[in-house]
């Protein structure tokens, strides 16, 4: 079976780690853990959420991509990638959309990118606060230059990835379910 990983990205807040925690406990999706030098959120875990690190530790790693977001660093390894399709041909990973353009040219195919749409930026901003996100690190967060590039599908990912808008959850599983279900013949 070839190996596969699918490439979770969006605007923050679009769901994009609800569903990968949905790919983990449905299909036993191996979750690659990426690096980061942001703060951890009150309930994060490094390990778990991030590997946090340091200015000065963040560039020891061995990164297939890495980008500056809402000015942190961000980073997703090689070693992370080899070691989660040692566990299974299947994984998946949560970038935001430059990430998931660099993983579809440095992989083609054996990268499925899934970008998720939520039109109302309301929504996405009362999303994050019932995550318990601090309101003033959302302030920053939503007026980033990043955030706002992510909340529309670049074209360099169009014909390129699946669109699934994730308002209602039980259909954004379903359609899920359906990306998914192609590539496991
Ligand atoms: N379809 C949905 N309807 C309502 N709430 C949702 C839906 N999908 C996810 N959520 C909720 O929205 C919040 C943000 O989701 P999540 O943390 O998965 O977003 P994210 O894209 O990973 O965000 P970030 O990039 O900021 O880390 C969570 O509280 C999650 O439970
Ligand atoms: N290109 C990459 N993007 C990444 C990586 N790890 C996370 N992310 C994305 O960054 C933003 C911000 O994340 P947050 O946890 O601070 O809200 C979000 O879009 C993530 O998907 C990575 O290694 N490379």
């Amino acid at each position: 079976m070839t190996n596969r990983i699918f490439v979770i990205t969006g605007a923050a807040g679009s769901g994009k780690t609800t569903v990968r925690n949905y790919l983990h406990d449905k299909f036993h999706m191996t979750q690659v853990i990426t690096h980061t030098t942001r703060k951890p959120r009150e309930n994060e875990r490094d390990g778990v959420d991030y590997y946090f690190e340091t200015q000065e530790s963040f560039p020891k790693n061995h990164y297939l991509e890495s980008v500056v977001y809402a000015g942190n660093r961000y980073g997703s390894s090689y070693e992370g990638l080899q070691t989660a399709w040692k566990k299974s041909p299947f994984a998946c990973i949560v970038l935001d959309t430059a990430g998931a353009i660099t993983y579809k040219h440095q992989l083609g195919d054996q990268a499925v990118v899934i970008y998720l749409k939520v039109g109302d930026v309301y929504e996405l901003q009362k999303r994050m606060a019932t995550r318990g996100d601090n309101s003033a690190l959302v302030t920053e967060r939503i007026h980033s230059k990043e955030y706002l590039r992510d909340l529309e599908m670049p074209e360099e990912l169009a014909g390129q990835a699946y669109e699934i808008v994730n308002t209602d959850w039980q259909k954004t599983k379903r359609k899920v379910d359906k990306v998914v279900t192609q590539y496991l013949v």
